[in-house]
């Protein structure tokens, strides 16, 4: 008789007794964490089964709008590389979603959205003492066909919430309280820290419960797998050039490492977590400051990587202590296992002293 697994199976850990578990260890915040948290919790759950139905819901397709990210930021070569940015209804109900639960969990004050120009400053009934940032469905350009896509979210204490200010929301990723994402993929899993460790839970569609099935996720010191888009490689810059180049023609004696890439950040640092390697998305000619954005989808996975023992570098810098200037900034970013990591800050180390 396994008297382990059938702990595991009776002795449920739910995301919301781990959360209680942690709470206990922040007596500071009165419970404020464990509420926010659920409805967070609520949000993915809702856009999980969203998901899993759109094909049937006729939710694909286009919107017939342009979200933010087209219209301002970039120059005209932007939006023709983006088809993805085309909003899709099921970015939209995803962030409507989000953001009626975050306001009305009560602990809110400022929200930023991948979906909304400008951040959401919370009506002062309705105000609490933390700042989320997130990208409601991230991976939209995989929406169509089927492919994992998820949420991701980063969330910030701040000090005087009774007067909320954009630049408590522009915080380096290192003051974020806790961070994660949720995969919709074949299973469900949300992946969370708190600052103490990394862990997933998948949902169980017949309890309608997040349970622990990945605790205290590590990921390899060094791996065999390399994650980026190699159809920018013209546009590299030298070292990025020269680390993909030696990811598939190592020296000798080393093998190569094998190309996976789903074009969907959260399945390819899911995987990257999980399995070890590196995901990059550098800056290139077309992109001088990269595509990925730095509050919502930069700082949320870099703090998991790093909490799992690796690391994430901007190409200038550790990725969580960039300082952002505006709420949709975009940033390079490398991370994954500490010793790929570290080859790609070696390389641009050298070429800095050049
Ligand atoms: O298609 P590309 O240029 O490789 O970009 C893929 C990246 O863009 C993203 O889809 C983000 O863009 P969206 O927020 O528009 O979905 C990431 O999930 C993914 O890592």
């Amino acid at each position: 008789m396994d008297h382990a697994a059938d702990a595991l199976r009776t002795d449920l850990m739910t995301i919301t007794r781990y959360v209680l578990n942690e709470q206990s260890k922040h007596p500071e915040s009165r419970g404020d964490f464990t509420i926010l948290l659920s409805h967070i919790v609520l949000g993915c759950k809702f856009v999980c089964s969203s998901v899993n139905k759109a094909g049937l819901a006729k939710l694909i397709g286009l919107a017939g709008e342009t979200n933010v990210q087209a219209k301002k930021e970039e120059p005209i070569t932007w939006v023709v590389y983006s088809v993805g940015e085309e909003q899709k209804k099921l970015d939209v109900l995803s962030n409507d979603v989000f953001v009626k639960a975050l306001v009305s969990s009560g602990r809110t004050c400022i929200l930023v959205s991948e979906e909304d120009e400008e951040a959401t400053f919370v009506e002062p009934a309705l105000r609490g003492r933390y700042c989320v940032v997130f990208d409601p469905l991230d991976g939209s350009s995989n929406i169509d066909c089927g492919v994992s896509i998820g949420t991701i979210f980063g969330i910030y204490m701040v000090k005087d919430f009774t007067e909320p200010t954009l630049d408590q929301a522009l915080q380096p990723g290192k003051n974020m309280v806790a961070a994660g994402y949720c995969m919709y993929g074949s299973s469900c899993t949300l992946v969370l820290s708190t600052g103490s460790g990394v862990n997933g839970f998948t949902l169980d569609p017949s309890l309608g419960e997040f349970i622990l099935t990945h605790p205290d996720i590590k990921i390899p010191k060094k791996g065999k797998i390399y994650s980026v888009n190699e159809g920018n490689a013209k546009n590299w810059d030298g070292p990025t050039a020269k680390y993909v180049e030696n990811c598939k023609f190592p020296k000798e004696g080393s093998s190569p490492k094998s190309l996976r890439y789903i074009g969907s950040m959260v399945a390819d640092v899911h995987r990257t977590l999980l399995y070890g390697g590196i995901f990059l998305y550098p800056a290139d000619k077309k992109s001088p400051s990269g595509k990925l954005r730095v509050l919502y989808e930069v700082f949320p996975m870099s703090f998991l990587m790093e909490q799992a023992g690796g690391q994430a570098f901007t190409g200038k810098e550790r990725a969580l202590d960039l300082v952002p200037k505006k709420i949709h900034e975009r940033s390079p970013i490398f991370l994954g296992s500490y010793d790929d990591v570290e080859e790609i800050k070696a390389l641009y180390a050298a070429e800095a002293k050049n």
